[in-house]
């Protein structure tokens, strides 16, 4: 057996690395301050004090510098890790990872994005020596020892590469710097000619007091927040705050959090790092033990980040909690503004049900009412699976004193449902439309039998139409008949119809569909024996009255239920105006 090494092409891997992990030229500045940063943690580490600082300089024909008074590297370590692509001294032991924003020894790298050559000049802490090292992105690189002294730590020297020269220019890098290096805890300056300022002056947001950070989210967004809320978790070391938005938010809208490692800026469009029924605020969260991705620019999704979130989410929960006892008024603005994503997170989460669903607002046969004010007069409750349904009986329901809601907007099904949870002495039960009429009141023998054939010769013209005829007293009087149907018997209808459309293939194909899916479901039309129309057509000796009444009986219920006719239907309620209206110009001129 012959054991091989894979041959690497190190031009190719450059090529890969330097081009392809990163989004855009401009994280040279964030990988280089990183280096600086994690190199005066590591002479820290050393127990050496001094002031720690990292100097980006600018000069003519596009070049820059960036000096650190860090660690610096020995010449060993050139060799080890700055000339080995993939090497890092801050990988290997855990205690590093923790320190260190940098791991995986490809930061460098993005430097040749930009520039041909790397220069870097080095004083180690524990030598004497200054080095110089000079690295190509075909590979190949020299170190040299310099004559002259030089202060412990680093230097390194890049020039542009003619494309990317506006990468190098003061108001550039200023803002580069400034996105990246705001708040980090090392002193970051920039210098162009005599000019000098630092970066990083400003407080972080998350170490902000509440009027604080209240007035720099308006600053930055130019809102004013309805609140701050402070976000901690001791698993991942996160500080941050998450502030509530002013404006309603779609919930498809991408969420853009913005995420700090280790004070550094890891991106300002994380949409994962809290969780997603947290719509209605935007976060500004530092951590300090969450995994980056090599290109730096989002979190490892492992056990940590997601331990983390829920332990975000359980901070944005606790607020609310306790702000509906402190802040009744706010509370309430933040349910209006957010109104959606607010019902969305309900239904998800029993917790936040149970604050949420007494200021929730339902459409319901009594007007549109909270959930505190229907559960004031009503223990039992009916919902509707769907708004056609609830616009089917929610008149007559009013009538009979039922609370119906309707479920048919989107959650409210479920979180109607839910209110069960809440106290056990409320019921909630889905309206059957079906069965609705069923529960009126019954006619006596007497009026059955008046009815009756008029029943009769009701099913015998609507059995095409998927419907059958009953009669009940009900209320209100001025309401001659419901008619009510549900999805079932709207998809057989259709199903129906596609049938009688179709040639003879698609024919069979639905009829099979239709005849394996389903006991042949019906519509019900229920004739109102309270109404003085019904009751004439009822006792109408001339069967053909009757026929047309109960034709336009029924598509005048199509009608005003906003039900879709068929060409049949259609014709059905043409010829029985027609024979209404030839039937009144009649009497009228016999009458003249
Ligand atoms: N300014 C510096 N001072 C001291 N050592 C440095 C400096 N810059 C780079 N190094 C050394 O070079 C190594 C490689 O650096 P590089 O930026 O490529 O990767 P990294 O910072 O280790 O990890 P990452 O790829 O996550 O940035 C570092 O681990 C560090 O040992």
């Amino acid at each position: 057996m012959k054991n091989m090494n894979f041959q690497v092409n190190l031009q190719g891997v450059i090529d890969l690395l330097s081009n392809h992990l990163y989004s855009e030229p401009g994280v040279f500045i964030r990988e280089l301050l990183q280096n600086g940063v994690d190199a005066v943690t590591a002479r820290k580490r050393l127990g050496h004090t001094f002031d720690e600082a990292v100097k980006v300089e600018i000069y003519s024909s596009h070049n820059i510098s960036f000096t650190d008074n860090g660690c610096g590297l020995t010449e060993d370590e050139i060799d080890q890790f700055l000339a080995r692509i993939g090497g890092s001294t801050k990988r290997d032991d855990q205690d590093s990872a923790d320190d260190f924003i940098g791991q995986f020894g490809v930061g460098l790298l993005s430097c040749f994005v930009v520039s041909e050559e790397i220069v870097l000049i080095t004083r180690s802490a524990l030598e004497d020596d200054a080095l110089e090292w000079r690295g190509k992105p075909d590979g190949t690189y020299s170190i040299k020892k310099l004559k002259r002294q030089v202060p412990i730590g680093t230097t390194v020297y890049l020039k542009a590469k003619p494309e990317f020269e506006e990468y190098f220019e003061y108001y550039r890098v200023s803002e580069l710097l400034e996105k990246y290096g705001q708040y980090l805890p090392t002193t970051i300056m920039l210098v162009e000619d005599k000019f000098e300022r630092t970066i990083n002056e400003s407080k972080p947001p998350w170490l902000l007091d509440k009027p604080e950070a209240m007035a720099y989210v308006e600053g930055i967004t130019y809102n004013k927040p309805l609140d701050i809320i402070p976000l901690t978790s001791l698993i991942g070391g996160v500080n941050g705050i998450a502030h509530i938005l002013p404006y309603a938010v779609s919930l498809q809208d991408e969420k853009k959090h913005r995420v700090y490692l280790k004070n550094m800026l890891l991106s300002d469009r994380m949409n994962n790092i809290l969780p997603p029924w947290a719509f209605f605020v935007n976060g500004i969260i530092n951590t300090n033990s969450l995994r980056p991705t090599a290109s730096r620019e989002a979190f490892q999704e492992n056990d940590l980040f997601f331990a983390v979130r829920d332990e975000l989410g359980e901070c944005i929960k606790r607020y609310l909690i306790e702000l509906a006892d402190r802040d009744p008024d706010l509370f309430r603005r933040i349910v209006l503004i957010h109104y959606a994503s607010i019902k969305t997170m309900a239904v998800e989460d029993d917790e936040l049900y149970a604050l949420f669903v007494r200021h929730l607002r339902f459409e319901t046969s009594y007007g549109e009412l909270t959930m505190a004010e229907i559960l004031r007069d009503h223990k039992e409750l009916l919902v509707t699976p769907t708004l056609d349904e609830y616009r089917q009986v929610a008149r007559v329901a009013r009538a009979q004193e039922l609370m119906v809601i309707n479920g048919g907007y989107v959650h409210d099904l479920d979180l109607v449902r839910k209110v069960t949870e809440l106290d056990e002495d409320i019921k909630v039960d889905i309206l059957n439309t079906l069965e609705f009429a069923n529960q009126f009141e019954e006619l006596d023998l007497e009026d059955k039998l008046t009815a009756q054939p008029f029943i009769d010769q009701s099913n015998a013209l609507l059995e095409d139409f998927q419907c059958r005829a009953l009669v009940r007293w009900f209320e209100p009087a001025d309401i001659p008949v419901l008619y009510n149907t549900n999805q079932d018997v709207n998809f057989f209808r259709l199903a129906e119809e596609s049938e009688q459309q179709a040639n003879a293939l698609f024919a069979d194909v639905v009829r099979v569909i239709k005849d394996d899916l389903y006991d042949v479901p019906y519509a019900k039309l229920c004739f109102n024996y309270n109404n003085p129309m019904v009751r004439k057509a009822m006792e109408a000796r001339d069967p053909h009255l009757r026929k047309a009444s109960i034709e336009l009986f029924y598509t005048q219920a199509l009608l005003l239920g906003n039900h879709p006719m068929g060409p049949a239907e259609l014709r059905m309620m043409n010829d029985s105006l027609l024979q209404f209206m030839n039937r009144g110009l009649d009497g009228a001129e016999v009458n003249r």
